[in-house]
């Protein structure tokens, strides 16, 4: 998969190059590409915003610089646009495993209060565009959620990971949240980890582990749970 991300500010995006996604860049499971946008400027202030028309607080992002510098990085290959916006379609695991197939994906990362929308709908003319938000408040510029975003997809990427389980077992996966996990001390300042976890009996674990999810997913996130296909639980399971 290759990505790019346009930016003003290119160093937000270092942390990419860190630990597990660093080491899948290194062997070449995903190539990054960041681009400063102000290389696309041609005033001495390389100005990128101004007033919002209609008035209102703050600036946007004016639409040639960033028509000159998406024209130049997209080429002619496809790819999909993503923009993150608090004003996008929420961005969840779905998401992410519907991109992991992607050939190229292209952030535009913007600042201000914004990207003027005729870039959106410039390149919606000709390719996919997605407008997407990482959660329901607001950043300062789209680069935090395009590390969020790419993080989370990268992961999915095959040879990415450790272990590939991991990503298949993801929590959603089942529609539910994860369960509390343990590891060694059996007893840590006077707390035991579960019996039935050290049972050896994978029947009363597996269970054990459902119930707790249900009971996890009930008390934090009962959207999930009321989003669930009507088969997806048994009598048992209705009881948390
Ligand atoms: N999930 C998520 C994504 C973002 C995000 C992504 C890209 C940009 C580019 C600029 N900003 C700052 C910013 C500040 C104010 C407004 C104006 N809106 C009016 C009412 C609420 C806010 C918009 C935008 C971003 C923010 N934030 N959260």
């Amino acid at each position: 998969m290759r990505i790019d991300v346009v930016t003003i500010f290119p160093g937000y995006l270092a942390p990419l190059r860190e630990a597990l996604l660093g080491r899948a860049i290194a062997a070449g499971l995903i190539d990054v590409r960041v681009h400063n946008l102000r290389d696309w400027t041609r005033d001495v202030h390389q100005a990128v915003d101004d007033a919002p028309y209609g008035g209102g607080p703050g600036m946007v992002m004016r639409p040639q610089v960033w028509g000159e510098a998406l024209d130049d990085v997209l080429g002619d290959e496809p790819a999909r646009l993503i923009v993150p916006t608090p004003a996008g379609v929420p961005f969840t695991q779905a998401t992410a495993r519907r991109w992991k197939d992607e050939p190229r994906l292209v952030f535009a990362c913007g600042r201000y209060e914004g990207i003027d929308q005729r870039v959106v709908d410039e390149y919606a003319s000709r390719m996919p565009v997605e407008e997407v938000s990482i959660g329901d408040y607001v950043l300062v510029g789209g680069e935090v959620a395009v590390l969020v975003m790419v993080e989370a997809v990268a992961r999915l990427l095959p040879g990415v990971l450790g272990n590939p389980q991991s990503a298949e077992q993801d929590s959603f996966s089942d529609g539910l949240l994860e369960g509390p996990a343990y590891t060694r001390p059996v007893v840590w300042r006077g707390r035991e980890v579960p019996a039935v976890l050290r049972s050896g009996d994978h029947g009363a674990i597996a269970r054990w582990r459902r119930d707790r999810a249900l009971e996890r997913t009930a008390k934090r996130r009962p959207d999930l749970l009321a989003a669930l296909p009507e088969d997806a639980l048994d009598q048992r399971d209705r009881e948390f």
